[in-house]
């Protein structure tokens, strides 16, 4: 119960929408200003040596603010809770759109793998990995847009994306053959393996490599060989094969990705991989409204806004700035 408390005095917490290993996510109102988030709530004992994974996402999305990554807004952290206020994605995950689905035609899988482009692509060039990417973490929101979501994997590694990684991880069926292979691998080029995979699930509605037994799965996976149903076009196996490239040096690079005659076919234009969202200039409206409200001068709000210590501050300041984007008026309810 005191746990809760802290974060209780500015949201009210309503049903769970996902709950996976060691976190339970629940949709909350935040009421200042009435916008509907998602709270990831952990528990630091149940963690246990996943502790520095929560520390990594944390991080890596403090530094990555991109209209297709889920957005963090505020990190409440108590004596035996962490909890991650977060964009709320009330589509859920592409993984089930799939399977309700059967699977996507090309034309939806361009949409939604272009978005998929312009997030990895965004990431790398910011030096992060995901090393994760599947369709459970990629969430849609309620304009059929994709936000990645789960950090707690990714890698930024000092000397930058030339610097080799070494630890195993993610999800087997998504998995480069280097990295299972247990070799040193790239980040950049293994998240382009699995954005493979995640295309040939959005094609086809089942993966590439698959076998209950993890041996079989591996062999699959290094084999490169998958098979090719005939409602695939001949422009989309041709992608396929240039990201399921066994040998990462063959493998296709983002940048050859961005204007591929797939990703562009009946589009016109390659990918916009640049962030939509300014976050270094702080919005005027914003900081008026909340100066005003907490009945501070607007240079004292500005500074406190810009330590970004990701508390009720930052969060009220996006929820706000969302409010404004999306149009609705950006007024605070109650005292922050
Ligand atoms: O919004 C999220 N999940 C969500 C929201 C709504 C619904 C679902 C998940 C799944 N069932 C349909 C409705 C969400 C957001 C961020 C996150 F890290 C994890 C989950």
């Amino acid at each position: 119960v005191e746990e809760y408390n802290e974060i209780a005095r500015h949201y009210r917490i309503k049903e769970t929408v996902g709950s996976g290993g060691f976190a339970k996510v629940k949709r909350a109102v935040h009421l200042p200003t009435g916008e509907t988030v998602a709270i990831k709530i952990m528990d630091k004992v149940a963690l246990g040596a996943d502790l520095p994974r929560v520390k990594t996402e944390i991080e890596a999305m403090k530094n990555l603010h991109h209209h297709h990554i889920c957005r963090l807004y505020q990190v409440v952290e108590t004596s035996r809770k962490i909890f991650m206020v977060l964009e709320y994605c009330s589509g859920g995950e592409l993984f089930d759109y799939i399977v309700q689905r059967d699977r996507l035609s090309e034309i939806e899988s361009r949409a939604f793998f272009r978005q998929i482009v312009s997030a990895v692509t965004y990431m790398h060039y910011l030096g992060y990995a995901h090393r994760d990417l599947k369709p459970e973490n990629l969430l849609i929101d309620d304009e059929q847009n994709l936000k990645l979501i789960d950090f707690g994997l990714c890698a930024k590694p000092k000397g930058g994306m030339s610097d080799q990684l070494y630890t195993c991880c993610g999800s087997p069926a998504y998995a480069a053959p280097e990295l299972i292979a247990g070799k040193s691998y790239m980040g950049n080029e293994a998240d382009l393996w699995s954005m493979g995979v995640l295309l040939y699930a959005l094609l086809n509605g089942f993966l590439p490599f698959d076998d209950d037994n993890i041996g079989m799965l591996y062999r699959k996976i290094k084999s490169g060989k998958y098979d090719t149903p005939d409602w695939l076009s001949s422009e989309s196996l041709i992608l396929l094969k240039q990201l399921l490239q066994v040998d990462p040096k063959r493998r296709i690079t983002v940048d050859e990705l961005l204007n591929h005659v797939w990703i562009t076919k009946e589009m016109g234009v390659p990918v916009e991989w640049n962030s939509k969202y300014q976050t270094s200039v702080l919005d005027d409206d914003v900081v008026t409204e909340m100066s005003v409200h907490r009945k501070v001068s607007r240079e004292t709000m500005k500074a406190e806004l810009e330590k970004w210590n990701y508390d009720y501050l930052t969060a009220a300041y996006f929820l706000l700035l969302k409010k404004k984007t999306s149009g609705r008026p950006v007024r605070l309810q109650m005292t922050l």
